[in-house]
This record gives structure tokens, sequence and C-alpha cells, in this order.
């Protein structure tokens, strides 16, 4: 167990995959001279030298913070994710060894919402092998499979940030809006929740995926699935890759079941612009393949970069665990008293009693204390209106089931 205490001149901060320049402004203005930035994601030796000495990182969809990786990373303090997605990092690891995971659950989710809508005009037209057709030299004026948004039915699976929004927009062009979700969810607009992905399946004239990547989001469109959607209809996947079987995909594709499909995130996606990228869809002119841009607009990427890093810096500097995805939430005051003290540890009984025992036995008086627990993890702040001794701060480290204990000192 390595432990830090917070001074910003000493952090050194690691952003990969070309995180907005809003996260960079952020850190500095908060006295961190030492922000290491890369425009791509990092794996293997390249990316265990990156974050040996790293307190801080930030990463989006693309680089994968597995457990052996996260051993390697002494001094990490707190991740960012500069996404929604926390698939990639894995978070129990992470909480096991004291580390904060932090995201941006709403910032990029308008851009999805409005990407998908353009996708859904684009393949209900047909425009997508037109184009293809026309950047060879050909031409297809003709209706023929063409058809108005208007009047046609959407099926949204997982009816959250993004499945809302693309519900109100979608009803804006006239379509009929029907969702399922695992959860209950407030219907918005006209839209109808559906008993089951069978019934969605069977009635909409596109289906579009905003689900997370779980255990039980794998492979949910598979052949079975594509068989049960409507002849002609069309799938969106702007979610994780994991969720649709590709290769059921590109079947149903080929024998003109699916009339189209728009594809934003893959099983397998290239590391960065300079790798290659290979897919059985890549063949199908009526397919909308994208490079995982779906929240990869300026306006997202800039409120992102602020948030995410705005998250880490409250904190690094203050202590305060807001939109952590796999910590306790402990919103704290400004610091009381000279000195604040951050204990992290496993969720097991007597703990706060034996923190307590120290300054009592010290004669350390207690300004203030906040407590938040989890089913593992416990997350207390102290403030005290002393400095802690050497000798009290090792005791604390002492108390079985310590996972990290650092000081703030005002
Ligand atoms: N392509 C891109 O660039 C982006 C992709 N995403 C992806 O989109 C996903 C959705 O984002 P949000 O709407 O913001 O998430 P959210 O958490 O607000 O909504 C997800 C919804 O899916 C539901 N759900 C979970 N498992 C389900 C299942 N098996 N069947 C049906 N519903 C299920 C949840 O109950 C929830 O209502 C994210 O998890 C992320 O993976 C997010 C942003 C950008
Ligand atoms: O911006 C990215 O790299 C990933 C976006 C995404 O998929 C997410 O926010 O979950």
């Amino acid at each position: 167990m390595i432990d830090e205490a917070f001074h910003p001149e000493t952090m050194k901060c690691v952003l990969l995959e070309g995180i907005h320049a809003s996260a960079v402004s952020v850190f500095e203005s908060h006295g961190y001279t030492h922000v290491e930035q890369h425009a791509t994601a990092l794996s293997g030796d390249a990316l265990n030298a990156a974050i040996a000495d790293a307190h801080i990182i930030g990463i989006r969809s693309r680089t994968h913070l597995t457990d052996a990786v996260l051993a390697k990373a002494e001094h990490l303090l707190a991740i960012g994710c500069f996404c929604i997605g926390t698939n990639q990092v894995d978070l129990t690891a992470a909480a096991r060894r004291g580390i904060p995971v932090f995201n941006a659950p709403f910032s990029n989710t308008r851009s999805v919402a409005e990407l998908v809508l353009a996708e859904i005009i684009m393949l209900l037209r047909g425009i997508p092998e037109k184009n293809a057709t026309q950047h060879r030299g050909g031409w297809m004026k003709h209706a023929t499979g063409a058809h108005e948004a208007r009047g046609k039915t959407l099926g949204i699976i997982g009816y959250g940030h993004i499945g809302t929004q693309i519900g109100i927009l979608a009803e804006q062009l006239g379509m009929s809006v029907l969702f399922h979700d695992i959860e209950s969810r407030l219907a918005l607009g006209n839209a109808r929740a559906m008993p089951t992905l069978d019934a969605l399946l069977a009635q909409a004239d596109v289906v579009s995926l905003h689900v997370p990547d779980t255990a039980a989001t794998q492979n949910l469109i598979d052949a079975d699935r594509l068989a049960q959607m409507k002849p002609g209809s069309h799938l969106i996947n702007a979610s994780r890759g994991t969720v649709v079987d590709i290769d059921a995909l590109a079947k149903a594709l080929a024998s003109g079941h699916l009339r189209g499909a728009a594809i934003d995130v893959f099983p397998q996606e290239p590391g960065g612009n300079s790798d290659t990228f290979t897919s059985p869809l890549t063949r199908f002119d009526n397919v909308i393949l994208t490079p995982h841009i779906g929240g990869s607009t300026l306006e997202a990427q800039e409120n992102i970069g602020t948030e995410v890093a705005t998250h880490l810096m409250r904190y690094g500097q203050n202590g305060s665990v807001l939109m952590a995805v796999n910590f306790p939430e402990l919103s704290l005051p400004v610091q009381h008293g000279a000195t604040r003290i951050l204990h992290i540890h496993r969720n097991v009984p007597g703990v706060l009693a034996k923190i307590n025992d120290i300054f009592s036995a010290a004669g350390i008086n207690i300004e203030a204390q906040y407590l938040q627990t989890g089913p593992e993890l416990g997350y207390a702040a102290i403030d005290i209106d002393a400095a802690l001794s050497a000798e009290d701060l090792k005791r604390l480290r002492g108390i079985e089931g310590t996972l990290r204990c650092r000081t703030l000192v005002r």
C-alpha cells in the first residue's frame, strides 16, 4: 500500500486518447504542473510505463485498465473515464486498491442522440448504398425502399439518458416510439414501454441499442433476435460492440432480412487512427460504419473534459467523491481545521471506532467527521484542528482493513 499526501505540484497526471484541452486547463488552474498527454490509447508495456508513476490517469473507451495494469500503478490515486462507459476498467480491482473511478454520465448523450436521429433518416431513405454507389460513378434515382420516418416505429432498447432523448427527437419526426428496459422507466412523450424485448423486435421498423456493456447484454442481439426483427427493418448500435453478434448481423444483411444498419461500436476496435479496421460489415453498402464517434463532438468533449477533471480535482484537493462508479458518494464541505484525514477501508466492523480511539489517545479534538459506506468500502473524512504526527498517521494506516489513508493540509 502506498499512501500519498496531496500536493498538486508533485502530482503526475497522465491523459490518454486525446482528452480535450479543457481537462488540462482545469488541472493547471489547480496547480498541476505535470500533465502528460497522449493522443492515442496505450496498452502493454507502453501503458505500464506511462502510468508507473502517475497519480491520476484519464482515459476514454479504448484503454483497458485491468487488475494487472492497476498493479503496476502504485501511486495511482484516482482514475477519470472521460466518457460514459466504464467497462474498460476493472472497477472492483480499482475499489480494492482504494482508487475511485469517475466518469461523465451525461455530457455526450445529446451528441449520440443526434447521430442516431440522422442515421434513422439515412437508413430509411437508403442513403448509405446510394452514396456508396455514386462514389463509384453509379446513379440510383428511384424511390424503391425509400421511406419517410413519419409514421414508422422506432424501438429503443435501453431507455436511459440517451434512449429517452432519441425517443423525444424521433417523435418530433412523427415516429411512434417503443422502448424496452430491464428497469421500470417513465415513458416520455407518447413512448410506450414494451413488456418484452421480443415484442419490441416484432414491431419496430428501426431498432436502436442504448444499453451498457454488462454480462446480460453480451450478444443481446444474436441470430435469434435478428430473426425476430421485421423483414426490411434496420438496426442501429451506438452502445457497445459486445451487444451485437456481428457475424449474425452480417448474415441477416446478406440474406436481405435486414435492409440496413448503422454501427458505431465493434467487438474489436482499432487502438488509434493509424491502425487498420477490419469487420465482416465492410462489404455492405447499406451499412453506415462510424469509428466509435457517437459522443465525439467538440461540444461534448469540451464539457466532458471539464466535468471529469473537476471531479478528479475535488477528490484530490477536498476529498469529495462525486460521480464515482465504484465508491461511496461523499460530498465534503470546505475543510474545518488544519488537517483533513481521508481514510478508505474495507467495510468491516469497528474501523471507525479504531480511528476515533487513535485521536482520543493522542488528545486530538475532531472538528468534523463524515462517513459513507458501500457494500465493500467505507470512506471516512475527519477534520482535526491540529497537525497529525507521523506516528498517528502510521497508526491510522495500520488499522486492519485500511486500503489508503492520506491527509490534506490546509
Ligand atoms: N458510441 C458512443 O460514442 C457512446 C456510447 N455510449 C454507450 O451508450 C450506453 C448507454 O448510455 P446512457 O443512455 O447514457 O446510459 P444509461 O445508464 O442512462 O441507460 C442505459 C439503460 O439501459 C438499461 N439496460 C441495462 N441493461 C439492459 C438490458 N439487458 N436490456 C434492456 N435495458 C437494459 C438500463 O436500465 C438503463 O435504463 C453507455 O453505457 C455506453 O456504453 C455512451 C456514450 C457515447
Ligand atoms: O469518447 C469515447 O472515446 C467513448 C464514448 C463512449 O463510448 C462513452 O462515453 O461511453
